[in-house]
């Protein structure tokens, strides 16, 4: 079993705390995003894991062992950060050897794992290299294949595609879900970027100012963020508010917002998130289908980029809203026009504002 398990984790550096009081649980095998903003404490919490960060009070659980007090060599972990840290002095055998010799695994027995590790990031005739005949991305993969040789219980990974530029950053990320399946091994992956995470992980946290303010399945988090920053850290959100009267949502303007789920009383203010994806903007006067919303507003702005537009609108109350459209039906829209949004009920999600 090798689980991990974060028990109520407090982080302070002089006065100012980094991390209040994290829970968390991750599955043998999976693969988790910790996103957030810099200095949300992602870092950290991937340090105290691997030890080289104490924690203030809580504990670190791995494999249900008690390790909060056990140091990093003997947390069999492997790690990959943003910088290539490899040694330049050695070549690339070496390299992926380190952690090997230091654990006594010599001759034909280490031989063979660096074989094998290399094979595994697709770099077998890489072996005599230095690090300075490789690409960005190959650095990456010597340093991933060094993470795993020793065969770790846990692969932390802080933001080790955020140097390499675009192209080979999707290829690297390619790579790395497929070294994480064929490994099975537990992954704690720290990023900024919401696309990788949602695209890379079975689950995602989100960190806010050293807390976890959300945590699950890719789609669940994008589909149900449960507050205004987790709804705007993970892609892009249009939120609405109003009183709540019939189980609908009166906006100011007295348009009344449908959604699928639970509101306050009546009476109570409430936030709605719905996102750009999910509007539809049709004529002035085409009348909505049922069991859907519909708003007026006017485009203020249109991004053309080809297959997909942006738009921006104006409600009638003055909120700004965003739609994202696929270039399909007819003429794009103009600044100006005035237009209907329509969006189901179903995708109207109340968040604490
Ligand atoms: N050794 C340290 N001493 C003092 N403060 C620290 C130390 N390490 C981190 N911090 C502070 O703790 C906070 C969280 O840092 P951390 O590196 O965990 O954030 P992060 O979410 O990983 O950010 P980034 O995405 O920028 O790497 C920051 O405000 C940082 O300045």
């Amino acid at each position: 079993m090798t689980n991990v398990e974060v028990k109520t984790v407090a982080k302070h550096y002089g006065g100012t705390p980094v991390l209040t009081d994290i829970t968390c649980h991750f599955a043998e095998g999976s693969f988790t995003s910790l996103l957030g903003p810099s200095g949300s404490g992602k870092t950290t919490l991937l340090r105290i894991i691997a030890g080289f960060v104490a924690p203030d009070h809580g504990n670190v659980a791995i494999g249900g062992k008690d390790v909060t007090h056990t140091p990093v060599r003997a947390r069999n972990i492997g790690m990959v950060f943003q910088s290539y840290a490899l040694f330049p002095h050695m070549n690339v055998n070496q390299n992926v050897g380190f952690g090997l010799a230091r654990r006594g695994i010599r001759g034909s027995a280490a031989r063979d794992k660096i074989a094998r590790a290399l094979e595994m990031v697709r770099l077998p005739d890489f072996g005599a290299r230095s690090p300075k005949q490789l690409s960005g991305g190959q650095r990456q993969r010597v340093a991933l294949a060094r993470a795993i040789v020793t065969e770790p219980t846990v692969l932390l990974l802080d933001e080790p595609l955020s140097a390499l530029d675009r192209r080979l950053r999707q290829e690297m990320q390619v790579e790395l879900v497929r070294i994480q399946r064929e490994s099975g091994l537990t992954t704690i992956f720290v990023t900024h970027d919401q696309e990788e995470a949602l695209s890379l992980s079975d689950r995602v946290a989100i960190l806010d100012r050293g807390e976890i303010i959300q945590s699950g399945r890719p789609a669940e988090v994008y589909e149900r963020p449960r507050t205004r920053f987790a709804a705007e850290f993970l892609g892009d959100s249009n939120f609405m508010s109003g009183t709540v009267r019939d189980r609908t949502i009166v906006l100011e303007d007295g348009q009344r917002i449908a959604t699928g789920f639970d509101l306050p009383s009546d009476g109570e203010h409430a936030t709605v998130a719905v996102r750009p994806e999910k509007m539809t903007i049709i004529g002035g006067h085409d009348p909505a289908s049922d069991g859907e919303n519909q708003l007026s507003a006017r485009v203020t702005n249109v991004i053309y980029a080809g297959p997909a537009l942006t738009y921006t609108l104006q409600g009638v109350d003055g909120t700004t809203l965003k739609v994202f459209a696929q270039n399909r039906d007819g003429r794009p829209r103009e600044t100006g026009e005035t237009v209907t949004l329509v969006w189901k009920a179903a995708d109207t999600v109340p968040i604490e504002a």
